[in-house]
């Protein structure tokens, strides 16, 4: 007989483990700039990150961003480094094994993991040892919340790269977005309420997404159109006017114009126009990390006082908020259909009850 034939697989009654990844960006093994060198290494020379043609991005590369830019950088990284490692890949591993335990209470035969587009855990590595696991049909969830070809598109990449070099490759789900989930909305609504509630409300709370090159938007990635979506959304569940929140892009590398308003300018220009005190918020990070912690929290609120503003608050990602939790298992479960028994509404109630300890 084949060999292939007395695979379980082939076995009656024998049921495919089903895998759910989440993906990230990936963050330096260390606040040094002996890490920092491969890891922006790896990063900066991604072809979906940086669109310049290779033989001049190459020598602008090597020649000067990888002689000064580690040491800049980890510096930065140095300052939001926590006990447990960088906030990015401590926030991550949490998120992956809450959402296990949650959807374990389902009692589904599902295997959880995450990994990173670069540096580790790598995405053929954790995808290899998915499939040693029994996993055989795979779902992945890269965590930003909007879609951008350099973010998760490039995280799907990778993916895509390992199955093409597998001989039995496993079944494949891929969710590309999930800017307007209406669990997610409700997760960031509730966090700006809860900080409301505890520190007063500001007189605008600041939206800053991460940017990206203005002429990605001119050949067709959909991410501005999905932050703005996202910054309305959130806008409508707090009941806000136009007035009372603006949509920012930061994190602006290179020379070349990209999207606007920069949040430094906006931040710069409310303190001149004498809005005292405001919040800022980071929708289009799942978890906090370096261009949050350090750029908005740190630099923004340097910027903003010595500008002249008065109070400024930064209210924390997602992290492991439950109703964040509760949300993406949301989303995961239903994308699920068909492979494994997914909840009916009844059910993702309960789920949501036990995640958030609370009734809905
Ligand atoms: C939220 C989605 C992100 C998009 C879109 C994105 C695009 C993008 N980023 C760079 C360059 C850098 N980004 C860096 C850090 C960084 N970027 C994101 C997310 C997105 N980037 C995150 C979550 C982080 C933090 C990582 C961490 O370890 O905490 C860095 C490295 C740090 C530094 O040296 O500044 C660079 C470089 C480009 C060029 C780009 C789109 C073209
Ligand atoms: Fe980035
Ligand atoms: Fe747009």
């Amino acid at each position: 007989m084949p060999h292939y034939l007395t695979e379980p697989a082939f076995n009656h009654g024998y049921t495919p483990k089903t895998g759910v990844l989440l993906l990230n960006l990936g963050t330096p093994e260390a606040p040094t700039a002996k890490a920092l060198r491969p890891y922006l290494k790896q990063f900066l020379s991604d072809r979906r990150v940086v669109e310049i043609p290779r033989a001049v991005w190459w020598l602008i590369l090597n020649g000067i961003i990888l002689n000064l830019r580690p040491k800049q950088s980890a510096e930065k990284y140095a300052s939001i480094w926590s006990q447990e490692g960088s906030p990015l890949l401590v926030h991550t591993r949490k998120q992956a094994s809450l959402l296990k335990g949650l959807l374990g209470m389902q009692g589904q035969q599902l295997v959880v993991d995450f990994a990173m587009r670069y540096g580790n855990p790598a995405v053929e590595d954790v995808i290899q040892r998915m499939r040693a696991q029994g996993v055989e049909r795979l779902l992945v969830l890269p965590l930003y919340p909007q879609y951008a070809a350099s973010s998760s598109g490039t995280a799907l990449d990778a993916v895509f790269r390992t199955l093409l070099k597998m001989r039995n490759m496993p079944e494949l789900r891929t969710i590309r977005h999930y800017h307007d989930q209406p669990g997610y909305i409700a997760a960031l609504a509730a966090s700006v309420r809860e900080h409301w509630q505890k520190n007063g409300r500001g007189d605008k709370l600041v939206m800053s997404f991460h940017g990206v090159p203005r002429y990605t938007l001119d050949k067709g990635d959909p991410y501005h159109c999905e932050c703005l979506k996202t910054g309305r959304l959130l806008a409508e569940a707090l009941e806000l006017s136009g007035d009372d929140y603006v949509v920012s892009f930061q994190s602006r590398f290179g020379k070349a114009e990209w999207l606007k308003p920069y949040t430094f300018d906006v931040l710069r220009s409310l303190a001149k126009q004498g809005v005292g005190k405001i919040d800022t918020i980071c929708p289009g990070f799942a978890g906090d990390c370096l261009e949050t912690l350090e750029e908005i929290a740190i630099e923004g609120k340097e910027l903003f006082l010595t500008s002249g503003g008065k109070d400024y608050r930064y209210i924390p990602c997602l992290n492991e908020r439950p109703d964040w939790i509760a949300a993406m298992a949301e989303l995961v479960t239903a994308n699920l259909g068909g492979w494994i028994a997914t909840p009916d509404d009844a059910n993702m109630r309960q789920l949501r009850a036990r995640a958030c300890g609370a009734k809905h």
